[in-house]
């Protein structure tokens, strides 16, 4: 066998659900559950855990885990007749593969529609996501394809917890100049004056139309940290945090939790993206720590 010959990874358990450990040779490490094809960890090469999971979270088939990425589908938040994000999030998916290859390793898996979505949502679709780990990036891919005869329409979004060691040390920069829907305000429109976001409070913002990539920056004691934050095929980035009091609101989070996380969320929210029978879409969320 060669050096270049992909190396399949088979089924794991992880917090009692069935999940892939990817491992890529360079010694990134990603944990990916089947339920709701959901990336709970991401280490780069030589770094630590990117991603926060709130000590928390309910990890039971059917319900959302808090943390990690959550694939958020057909429906973002309350903005429809589905429950809170759509169904995708809780649902088993399915694996199509997973293998360590030369310089990365590489998880596809994939949900369909069954009795139960068609109950809440009557389309015939197939989604796939792929987490793909090398060094020091990760790229989440998410594409929608119609299956059906009849056309739809979706909205969805990568929900991604970023860790962060002390939220008042953080900001993001990348936003300045878009317009954005201040969901904390009743959704009114803004725009972001300054050039970096310090991200404090009960913040809930839908930014439109980014034109370049993002960056989380952290300083800490004795260094910095920077995350880069790419999207693709998403026209949207939601930025939340609940803050101490609407934490303190949520079951599954400890007191201080928001103060250790922050989502930037490569999103499809505004204009939903609307596919003929036998269409398909994609877009990509990808992490690159400098
Ligand atoms: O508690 P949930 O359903 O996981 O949602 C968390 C948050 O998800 C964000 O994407 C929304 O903008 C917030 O409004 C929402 O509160």
């Amino acid at each position: 066998m060669t050096a270049a010959t992909p190396q399949p990874i088979a089924i794991s358990r992880h917090q009692g659900l069935d999940a892939i450990e990817l491992k890529s040779p360079d010694g990134a490490r990603a944990t990916v559950l089947l339920h709701g094809a959901h990336l709970l960890s991401w280490v780069p090469a030589g770094g630590e855990e990117q991603l926060y999971v709130s000590p928390k979270t309910a990890y039971a088939n059917g319900e959302a885990i808090r943390g990690g990425v959550p694939v958020i589908f057909p429906q973002f938040s309350t903005r429809g007749p589905l429950k809170r994000h759509g169904f995708a999030r809780s649902k088993p998916w399915q694996l199509v593969s997973a293998e360590q290859g030369a310089d990365d390793a590489l998880a596809v898996l994939r949900l369909t529609d069954d009795a139960a979505s068609r109950m809440f949502w009557p389309h015939a679709f197939e989604l796939e996501l792929s987490v793909r780990i090398s060094g020091r990036e990760l790229q989440i891919e998410l594409a929608c394809e119609n299956k059906g005869d009849t056309a739809f329409d979706f909205t969805s979004a990568l929900h991604t917890y970023l860790r962060v060691h002390d939220l008042d040390s953080s900001s993001v920069e990348g936003l300045s100049g878009l317009q954005y829907e201040d969901s904390a305000a009743g959704g009114e429109l803004k725009r972001q004056r300054v050039e970096l976001l310090l991200p404090g409070g009960d913040l809930d913002r839908i930014y439109h139309g980014l034109k370049q990539d993002l960056t989380l920056k952290e300083q800490l004691i004795n260094r910095g940290r920077q995350l880069l934050i790419r999207q693709q095929g998403f026209e949207d980035t939601v930025v939340w945090n609940p803050g101490a009091e609407k934490c303190a609101q949520l079951p599954d989070m400890p007191a201080d939790g928001y103060q250790h996380m922050l989502c930037i969320e490569a999103a499809q929210i505004r204009q939903p993206v609307q596919l003929a029978p036998g269409e398909s879409w994609v877009g990509m969320q990808t992490l690159v720590q400098a």
